[in-house]
């Protein structure tokens, strides 16, 4: 019999004035997706070995490890039989693209999710045909685990400055992988230190004493039936993380490592067995992975910040405290103004990231179908594209599941909550796959020569056609949606605009190029990121967002039931479907391993002794 449902959630349900199925299903893009995405749910978590019996907050750094192994051999196995055989690739990718599924089974992320998030992304993108056949055979199949080696102890950000070496011997064939430094070493990867036996590992290639840039190598660093680390190799974990503590993050040194002329990834420069180099037509073609990922990111995402929202929504809906009005009663803490405004923004932000995520997907495979014919047209604007929108919505992920989560109060900080893991989660996107500040200032260098294009009459791309409005700056914009968006596209102007009248002001004093674009970069940031609009209409447009507060309000909870997140996938005390919160904080707190016992043996060690003068 399933558990009574909490009385203010069936209120709340009640409430509700849309139908949430169908909100559900346009955000699967239909009930046949729905219904293949809950079947794939069903299968997958009807798996024995999936959970935990003792919850991993409560293992060793060593057994969160190697649990979380288990369980990703288990998960895979479940995935690969669950998959319906009569469905198509893309209904198949529909079907995973809302699931946070592997969520449900690891709360800090899976030892393999680098083999499935980049390295067969890598050989997909960077291999040319015959070794995509090769390698994507045994990769799809899992004979090999991979990841993908790029950051270095000493560099992430600048690729250009990475300190691996690829030395190409023509009398042998091979390249020799160096690591001529400590902070050479690759430092990072996922799975790289216990899991993995393969990377693509970025390193400077050199032929005949000349560099010929960065270059893409799968490289094989563990024995296939031992896992001993290969000779010349040095393997290790960095230790423990904010989170993503069973992604095995691992440091790998080489020290004079021969491989194969086969071995570098060939797709777009190649060497031959002489040591010919064949350049690439775009030497930033190597950086396609990362573009790939970017795309992926604003997905997850989406996603994610919809699990943190579903928790805290519901949590509020269920917790009451204080008192709203005398002898009313306390009231549920989602009818304070001041939680509304904490948690609606986030729910709106989920669907806005959502609807992006799906346009940039689109752009992303024009983008590269274009690629695969000569075409590198539009490969500029997609990589800025890209670099904002990841930036952004990891940005704004992290600051609003962090709210999801000081909205909770106490509960909220409970690992059993699990908004502190969605935000160790999120809050790493921040940095890897590029760090945001760095990829908001690749975006402004599109911006700024956008806008030099278009005061020199050129036509410019649409996403950046609003640099080339000639908007008069007396705009007057009213509060329809239309009226905000060219308000905000008039601000956006603004603020590319003053950035490179600040660049011009510092050149004019006699500041070079790269030091004029450094003490304007933070203008650079904010012309990439936000913009932000005048005074008057603050007061008209905050009128309008308190009144659209008050007709969420009722639909809340319905909102956030309508991701469909299962309650394994929340995996949290706080945001289960039936409300009964104060049960599931007890059931989980019981669990702790110190409850095992009323009086712990430090008593006797230490304490007693202690309060005894006997220490
Ligand atoms: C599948 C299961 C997964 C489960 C995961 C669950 C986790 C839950 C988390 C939440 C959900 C997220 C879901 C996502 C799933 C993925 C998980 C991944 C896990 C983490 C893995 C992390 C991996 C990494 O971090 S890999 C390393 C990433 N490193 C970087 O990004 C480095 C950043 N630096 C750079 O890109 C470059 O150095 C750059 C661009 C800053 C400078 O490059 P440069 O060579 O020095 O160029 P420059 O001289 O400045 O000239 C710029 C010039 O070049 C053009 N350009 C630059 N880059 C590109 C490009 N990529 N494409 C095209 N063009 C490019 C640029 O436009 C300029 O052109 P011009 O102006 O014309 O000169
Ligand atoms: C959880 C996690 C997982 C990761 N997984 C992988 C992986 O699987 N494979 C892999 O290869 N890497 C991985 N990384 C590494 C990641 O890609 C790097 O951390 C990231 O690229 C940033 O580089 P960095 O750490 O060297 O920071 P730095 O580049 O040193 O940045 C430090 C600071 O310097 C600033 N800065 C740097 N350059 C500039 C500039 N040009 N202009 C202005 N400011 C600048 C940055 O904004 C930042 O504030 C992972 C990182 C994390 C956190």
């Amino acid at each position: 019999m399933s558990a009574k449902v909490n009385d203010d959630l069936l209120t709340e349900r009640r409430k509700c004035e849309f139908n949430v199925e169908e909100l559900t299903n346009y955000l699967d893009g239909g009930a046949q997706a729905t219904q293949n995405r809950r079947k794939l749910e069903d299968k997958v978590l009807s798996t024995k070995g999936l959970f935990d019996e003792v919850p991993e907050e409560y293992l060793s750094h060593k057994e969160k490890y190697e649990n979380a192994v288990r369980k990703a051999v288990v998960y895979y196995k479940a995935m690969k039989e669950a998959e319906d055989p009569n469905q198509t690739e893309q209904e198949r990718a529909n079907a995973t693209y809302r699931s946070l599924l592997h969520a449900a089974v690891f709360k800090d992320n899976s030892p393999f999710s680098l083999h499935l998030a980049m390295f067969i992304p890598a050989i997909l993108g960077q291999a040319d045909e015959e070794q995509k056949k090769y390698w994507m055979k045994r990769a799809s199949k899992m004979e090999i685990i991979g990841t993908y080696a790029q950051t270095e102890l000493g560099h992430g950000t600048f690729i250009r400055g990475l300190e691996t070496t690829a030395t190409y011997d023509p009398k042998t064939e091979e390249f020799v992988l160096h690591s001529p430094t400590l902070t050479a070493y690759k430092w990072w990867p996922g799975s790289l230190a216990h899991t993995a036996n393969y990377c693509v590992v970025m390193a400077h290639l050199y032929i005949n004493g000349k560099s010929c840039g960065i270059q893409p190598f799968i490289v094989q660093f563990r024995d296939e039936e031992t896992h001993q680390p290969l000779p010349g190799i040095k393997l290790g974990e960095i230790g423990a993380k904010l989170g993503f503590n069973t992604v095995n993050n691992g440091f790998l040194g080489f020290d004079q490592h021969r491989i194969p002329r086969n071995r570098m990834l060939m797709k777009n420069a190649q060497v031959l067995k002489d040591g010919t180099f064949k350049r690439s037509p775009n030497s930033k073609l190597t950086y396609g992975t990362m573009v790939y990922v970017r795309v992926v990111i604003v997905n997850g995402m989406a996603n994610q910040l919809a699990r943190a929202v579903t928790i805290a929504v519901r949590y509020s809906a269920v917790r009451r405290q204080s008192e709203l009005k005398p002898d009313a009663g306390e009231p549920q803490i989602l009818d304070y103004v001041t939680q509304q405004h904490k948690l609606f923004i986030g729910i709106a932000s989920s669907h806005a990231f959502t609807l992006t995520a799906k346009w940039l997907t689109r752009m992303y495979q024009k983008v590269t179908a274009d690629l695969e014919k000569g075409n590198l047209d539009e490969l500029p604007e997609l990589h800025a594209i890209a670099c904002c929108l990841k930036a952004v919505t990891t940005t704004d992920t992290s600051v609003l599941v962090e709210r999801s989560r000081t909205s909770c109060g106490g509960h909220g900080y409970m690992l059993s909550s699990n908004l502190p893991q969605i935000y160790g989660l999120v809050t790493a996107a921040c940095t890897y796959e590029g760090e945001n500040t760095v990829l908001m200032l690749q975006t402004a260098r599109s911006l700024v020569k956008a806008l030099e294009q278009a005061q020199s009459g050129k036509r410019l791309s649409p996403t950046m056609s609003y640099l080339s409005e000639k908007v008069s700056s007396r705009l007057k914009w009213d509060n329809s949606i239309d009226g905000i968006v060219k308000g905000f596209r008039r601000v956006a102007y603004g603020k590319v605009e003053s950035a490179m009248r600040s660049m011009r002001k510092y050149v004019r004093s006699g500041l070079g190029p790269e030091d004029a674009w450094n003490m304007s970069s933070v203008q650079l940031v904010a012309a990439s990121e936000y913009t932000s609009i005048s005074e008057a209409d603050i007061r008209q447009l905050q009128d309008t967002y308190e009144d659209l507060l008050g007709k969420i309000r009722p639909n809340a909870v319905g909102l956030v039931d309508a991701f469909d997140f299962r309650d394994q996938i929340l995996n949290s005390t706080l945001g289960a479907y039936d409300g009964r919160v104060y049960e599931r904080l007890m059931e989980e707190a019981l669990k702790s391993p110190l409850n095992a016992e009323p009086v712990n043996q430090s008593f006797h060690k230490y304490l007693k002794p202690f309060m005894q003068g006997k220490l």
